[in-house]
C-alpha cells in the first residue's frame, strides 16, 4: 500500500492589491500534481527555486492548506486537519528545514530539544528518555557531551544532524526534509546525506526529499520527480532520470552539475551550450500557449515526460 498518494494536488496563493486589498490573480505554486511515495521509499522533488517544491512539501506536512485535490495517507484522507489530528499524522510525518540554526530553539539545550517529541508522542521518562536521546544522538554519529550543548556550539552538519535525529525521535513513517543539506558546504552534506541514507535503511522511514540540484539527491531516492512552474516536467525511476532524461528542463539540471573530472569539462560545456540552444530555438515543444507546462504522457512503465506528442525527443 502507498504510503502517501497525492492526486491533483493545487496551491494558488492569492495575490493582493489596491486600495482595497482585493485578490487580483494568483500565483499558481501548486498547480495539479500527482505523486506517491510507498513505505520505506525515498522520493525526490527537484526543481529550481520558485517551481513549488517547498509548497508541496509543506502541504503534505499540513503547514499550508491544499487550494484542492487529495492527500492520502495509508490510503486515508488527511487533507483535512480533523482527520490529520485523528490518525496521528503529525507524530508519523515530520520534517527537516535547511536551516538548521533557527529551527532548533536557541534557548534549549540538545537533550531537551530531543526528549520533547519523546516526551509528548512516545511517554517516555527518566533513565528510558535518557537512554533514548543518547541512542539517538548515537545514531546521527554525535556522542553524550552532545547532548548538553545548545545549538549555536555546533557547526551547520552538525546541527542538521541533530534535526535528523528530533526528526527521527517520534518513529515517523514518513520524513519531508526540504534542502536539509543546500547551506553545507560539499563535503558535509555527503555526511550528513549518509546519515539519513542510514536511518532510512535502520528505521525503514519513506523521505520526501526537496532539492534544486539533481548531483544532491543521486544516492539518496529511489524516485524522482521534477518541478517546473507548479507542474511536474518529468517523473521516474533514478535509472529514467539520469541515464534517459528526456524533457530539457530536466537535461538543463542535470548539466547543470559539475562536472569533477578536469578531462570531461571541455565536453560538459559544450553539451551546456547545445542544451541551452536547443531550449530557446523552440519553447513553444516545452510550453503551451498560456506558457504552461504540457500534462505528463506515460512513455515507459515508470516514466512520464510533459511533452506534446510530437515533441517527443
Ligand atoms: N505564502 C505565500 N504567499 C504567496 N506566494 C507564495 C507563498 N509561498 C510561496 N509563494 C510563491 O509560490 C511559488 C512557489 O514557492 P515555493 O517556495 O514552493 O518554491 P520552491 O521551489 O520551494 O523555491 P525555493 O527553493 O526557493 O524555496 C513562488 O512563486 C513563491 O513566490
Amino acid at each position: 500500500m502507498s504510503l502517501i498518494e497525492v492526486k491533483n494536488l493545487n496551491v494558488h496563493y492569492p495575490i493582493r492589491s489596491g486600495f482595497f486589498n482585493r485578490i487580483t490573480d494568483y500565483v499558481y505554486a501548486v498547480d495539479g500534481v500527482d505523486f506517491e511515495i510507498k513505505e520505506g521509499e525515498s522520493y525526490g522533488l527537484i526543481g529550481e527555486s520558485g517551481s513549488g517544491k517547498s509548497t508541496i512539501g509543506k502541504t503534505v506536512v499540513g503547514l499550508e492548506k491544499a487550494t484542492s485535490g487529495q492527500i492520502m495517507y495509508q490510503g486515508q484522507d488527511i487533507t483535512n486537519a480533523k482527520t490529520r489530528h485523528k490518525l496521528n499524522y503529525n507524530q508519523d510525518v515530520q520534517m527537516i528545514f535547511q536551516d538548521s540554526l533557527s529551527s532548533l530553539n536557541p534557548r534549549k539545550k540538545i537533550f531537551e530539544i530531543i526528549a520533547e517529541p519523546l516526551q509528548n508522542f512516545e511517554n517516555l521518562e527518566g533513565k528510558a528518555l535518557h537512554d533514548r536521546v543518547i541512542e539517538l544522538l548515537n545514531t546521527v554519529g554525535l556522542d553524550e557531551d552532545a547532548a548538553y550543548k545548545f545549538p549555536y556550539q555546533f557547526s551547520g552538519g552538525q546541527r542538521q544532524r541533530i534535526g535528523v535525529a528530533r526528526a527521527v525521535a517520534t518513529n515517523p513513517k514518513l520524513i519531508v526534509a526540504d534542502e536539509p543539506v543546500s547551506a553545507l558546504d560539499l563535503s558535509v552534506q555527503a555526511q550528513v546525506l549518509n546519515y539519513m541514507k542510514k536511518i532510512q535503511r535502520e528505521y525503514g522511514i519513506g523521505f520526501l526529499f526537496i532539492s534544486h540540484d539533481l548531483g544532491v539527491v543521486h544516492h539518496m531516492c529511489d524516485h524522482l520527480a521534477i518541478m517546473h512552474r507548479g507542474r511536474f516536467v518529468e517523473v521516474g525511476t533514478k535509472e529514467d532520470i539520469y541515464n534517459n532524461p528526456q524533457h530539457i528542463y530536466t537535461k538543463r539540471l542535470l548539466a547543470a552539475i559539475p562536472e569533477v573530472d578536469v578531462k570531461n569539462r571541455k565536453q560538459h560545456r559544450m553539451k551546456r551550450r547545445q542544451i541551452e540552444k536547443e531550449f530557446n530555438e523552440d519553447q513553444s515543444k516545452y510550453y503551451d500557449k498560456d506558457g504552461k507546462v504540457y500534462p505528463l504522457r506515460q512513455i515507459s512503465e515508470t516514466h512520464f515526460v510533459a511533452l506534446p506528442e510530437e515533441g517527443g525527443q
